[in-house]
């Protein structure tokens, strides 16, 4: 079984419907050109994208399927959406792990993933409450890509102070995810004590880097 290795760069091959570059074949290209620059496992959304991901590549793949109310609890919500994510080639499976309301128990969640898909479970949070609750649920490892999410308030930078803390408390992995950009902010959640490191947008979404250094020419 492929597993994720200490010290890896996930990259992150994600690509809404209001994308140009929207599909398995742009998330596919991706994943390779991830590959050749050194990525250790590759983060995919959905069942189509991961099986045309799983067609090019042997890196270990997270899988998720977004689903529902970005508002909501959204990320790989049902045991259902889970089973499709390794039927469709997942290795490990992303999902919502934060104390919102929620379509199923996240602890019966993730014990059917374990004994009937028989995968790892990444539970994707916002809190340090929630990344404890997580790893009590039996998460095997716990993410940091929904801080600056939930609360209508979105940094612009990584969340490093929760990756301290999630490290510091919890005896499971830790990835850092969510607005890491630079290879300073990938040092410094490394230093913070992240088991991994997951770049979705500064690698892989070419429309939001344009904007960002449009955005930088503006500024004077
Ligand atoms: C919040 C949410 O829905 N995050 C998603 C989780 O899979 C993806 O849209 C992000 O691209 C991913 O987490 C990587 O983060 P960033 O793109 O900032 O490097």
């Amino acid at each position: 079984m492929r597993t994720l290795a200490r010290g890896s760069l996930v990259v992150s091959c994600q690509a809404g419907p209001e994308n140009p570059i929207h599909g398995p074949a742009a998330m596919a290209l991706m994943a390779q050109a991830a590959e050749a620059g050194g990525a250790g496992a590759i983060r995919a959304n959905g069942p189509d994208d991961i099986a045309a991901i799983r067609a090019v590549t042997d890196l270990p793949i997270v899988g998720l399927h977004k689903l529902g109310d970005p508002a909501g609890v959204f990320i790989t919500p049902t045991y259902g959406s889970a089973a499709g994510v390794v039927a469709a080639g997942a290795d490990l499976v992303a999902l919502d792990a934060t104390l919102r309301p929620r379509p199923e128990r996240l602890d019966e969640q993730i014990t059917r993933i374990h004994d009937e898909l028989g995968v790892p479970v990444m539970g994707d949070v916002d809190s340090l409450d929630a990344g404890l609750a997580a790893r009590e649920a039996g998460a095997d490892f716990v993410a940091t890509t929904l801080s600056g999410y939930t609360d209508g308030r979105t940094p612009t930078g990584p969340d490093v102070e929760l990756v301290r803390q999630l490290a510091t408390r919890l005896d499971c992995p830790i990835i850092a995810e969510g607005r890491i950009w630079t290879a300073e902010d990938v040092m410094s959640v490394r230093d913070a004590g992240a088991y991994a490191v997951v770049v979705g947008t500064a690698i892989t979404n070419p429309r939001d880097i344009t904007a960002r250094l449009v955005g930088a020419l503006a500024v004077r």
